[in-house]
């Protein structure tokens, strides 16, 4: 496919009596095939020629101007003034999608001119129809605390640590009100204008592109399900490749405790290959300016994690909220949160 796009912008670099095609329906047809690319592949094919060299341009800048893709209500730029980064890869979703449609998620148009509109769609996802098993029939959210479920006399109860106690309710699908509702404030995407920022040590950081006051929803924390078998497995290579420094992984183990707080759920978003600007959030030791709460739309089986602000926020302020406590885990990545009660390490969650 590349191939055959490259010898038709080499014709169209011949003589005018020999092309095919008028350059501007070749331009309009390289720009669409070129926002499918990659990063590597962009920069490669635009120094095949001029023409793609300046195609591959626009496409950066595009990218650099609106990280959603038009997903969200709001562009939501990247800034870079620290090195020579323009954006960051991966696939936009704006709500949680499960992991085994991550196989489809190869590539996704970004950059184009005319693939920025907010119809955009995730290819082949069905994020109206999340599946909860995989295909060796394990389930997404299950616990796999060794003494989670037990119902022993006495018992402490379910030994996860943190988690929510409280899922806050929401109108979902089986209510006859539309997205007006106010009850379903989480469900109209980002509506906040918001951008992302370069920094020398934490990298990309997300901030408040206007004041956002206290109590108002920022964003869900939108990413690839996984079960915790893959969980696991994942977070090794993430490990790994974080240890090298130039990797940032986005993994978020979230726990719901049962009532009797005897048991808990465990869900697993990965955004790290998939999910929306959350991605982008840092962590402080000292809490934050966001809050986080679990929303469960009435109707849908899992609920979904959501930022909002707990304190007033001014415009150009860092969002931030804390990872969780240090556990022994902790492989010591360095925290440069820089709040005065920083305790120097990263929390990192034992998946
Ligand atoms: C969910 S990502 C946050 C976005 C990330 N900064 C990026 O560039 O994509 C988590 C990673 O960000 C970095 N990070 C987050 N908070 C940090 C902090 N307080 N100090 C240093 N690095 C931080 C770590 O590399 C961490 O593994």
């Amino acid at each position: 496919m590349k191939n055959l796009f490259l010898r038709r912008m080499q014709q169209n670099q011949s003589p005018p009596s020999k092309r095919n095609h008028s350059p501007s329906l070749l331009l309009q047809c390289s720009e669409l095939v070129l926002s499918w690319l990659t990063p590597q592949e962009l920069a490669t094919i635009s120094l095949t020629c001029s023409t793609l060299h300046t195609i591959s341009k626009s496409i950066t800048l595009r990218r650099a101007s609106d990280a959603s893709r038009a997903f969200e209500s709001h562009p939501i730029p990247f800034h870079n003034s620290v090195d020579e980064h323009p954006y960051a890869y991966f696939i936009y979703t704006p709500s949680q999608i499960p992991s085994s449609s991550s196989q489809f998620l190869g590539r996704q148009s970004w950059g184009s001119s005319s693939s920025a509109h907010k119809s955009n769609s995730v290819a082949g996802l069905g994020v109206q129809t999340l599946r909860f098993v995989d295909e060796s029939g394990e389930c997404a959210c299950g616990c796999e605390c060794e003494a989670c479920g037990e119902e022993g006399d006495g018992g402490d109860g379910c030994p996860c640590f943190g988690g929510f106690n409280d899922v806050v309710a929401e109108c979902g699908p089986s209510c006859e009100c539309g997205l007006d509702c106010g009850n379903r404030l989480t469900q109209r995407g980002i509506e906040i204008k918001l951008k992302i920022l370069r920094d020398g040590r934490k990298g990309w950081s997300l901030y408040a592109d206007q004041f956002i006051p206290k109590g108002r929803f920022v964003c869900e924390y939108a990413g690839e399900l996984l079960t915790t078998k893959e969980a696991r497995s994942r977070q090794q290579i993430y490990d790994e490749l974080a240890s090298g420094g130039h990797f940032s992984p986005a993994l978020l183990v979230v726990r719901e405790h049962m009532p009797s707080r005897k048991a808990c759920l465990r869900y697993n978003i990965d955004a790290t290959r998939a999910g929306n600007v959350s991605r982008f959030i840092n962590h402080s030791c000292d809490g934050g300016n966001l809050s986080t709460a679990l929303v469960r739309s009435s109707g849908a089986l899992l609920p979904r994690l959501c930022f909002f602000a707990s304190k007033d926020i001014k415009e150009d302020e860092e969002l931030t909220f804390s990872y969780g406590e240090i556990r022994e885990r902790s492989k010591g990545l360095q925290c440069f949160c820089g709040s005065s009660c920083c305790l120097g390490i990263l929390p990192s969650e034992q998946t």
